[in-house]
């Protein structure tokens, strides 16, 4: 299948809950003039309910379900705001490596919790540090990392455009960006 083109390829930010996701999207797409695309606001579009309720009446199986189809239909230059989990159902997984450039943020679980507050709204807040040891191999599989803790979202917005713009075919092949907070072992542009 032939590969779409680095400019028309969609950006799709993975991690974890509270990673700066949403936040990171709304920068970028801005900084980029593409459309932003949240998994999580148009799964609750189509469900007609918040994400809580979503689990608490259906289950996560319903949720994974109506995200993988949200995620089928994915099309164009957007910026995507993926849930937490998105990238790590096997076939969405392979889907966005072939056809869009994906960047995991990084978060650290002491950052994350200070982010999460009482994880109001967020059904798996509890289990973050469960779920990150699960997810970390399949985050790692993205075309570039990029450590949050210490950066603005502004800013995180800014490097991967950076990014974006130095490696525009990162679909092809994986490189990493890594920011330790306090700025040691920057390797980025
Ligand atoms: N770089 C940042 N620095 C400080 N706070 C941030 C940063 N990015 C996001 N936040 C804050 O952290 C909280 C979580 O951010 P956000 O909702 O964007 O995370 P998310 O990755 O989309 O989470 P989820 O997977 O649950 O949707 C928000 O209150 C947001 O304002
Ligand atoms: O990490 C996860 O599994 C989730 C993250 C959020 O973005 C939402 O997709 C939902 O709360 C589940
Ligand atoms: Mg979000």
């Amino acid at each position: 299948m032939p590969r779409a083109s680095a400019d028309a390829r969609p950006v799709a930010l993975t991690g974890m809950m509270a990673a700066g996701k949403s936040t990171v999207a709304a920068h970028l797409g801005r900084l980029l003039r593409r459309p932003v695309v949240s998994t999580d606001a148009e799964v609750e579009r189509r469900a007609g309910k918040p994400i809580a309720r979503i689990f608490a009446e259906e289950g996560e199986p319903a949720f994974r379900a109506l995200e993988r189809e949200v995620l089928a239909g994915l099309a164009g230059p957007a910026v995507v705001d993926l849930g937490g989990g998105a990238f790590c159902d096997a076939e969405t997984q392979a889907r966005l490596l072939e056809t869009a450039t994906v960047v995991f943020l990084d978060v650290s679980a002491a950052e994350a919790a200070r982010r999460l507050g009482g994880g109001e709204g967020r059904p798996l807040a509890k289990r973050w540090e469960e779920l990150l040891a699960a997810r970390l191999p399949l985050y790692r599989r993205a075309h570039h990392t990029l450590r949050v803790d210490g950066l603005a979202a502004e800013a995180v917005a800014r490097r991967i455009a950076e990014l974006l713009a130095a490696a525009p075919s990162a679909g092809s092949s994986a490189s990493e960006v890594e920011r330790e907070a306090g700025g040691a072992g920057e390797d980025s542009p």
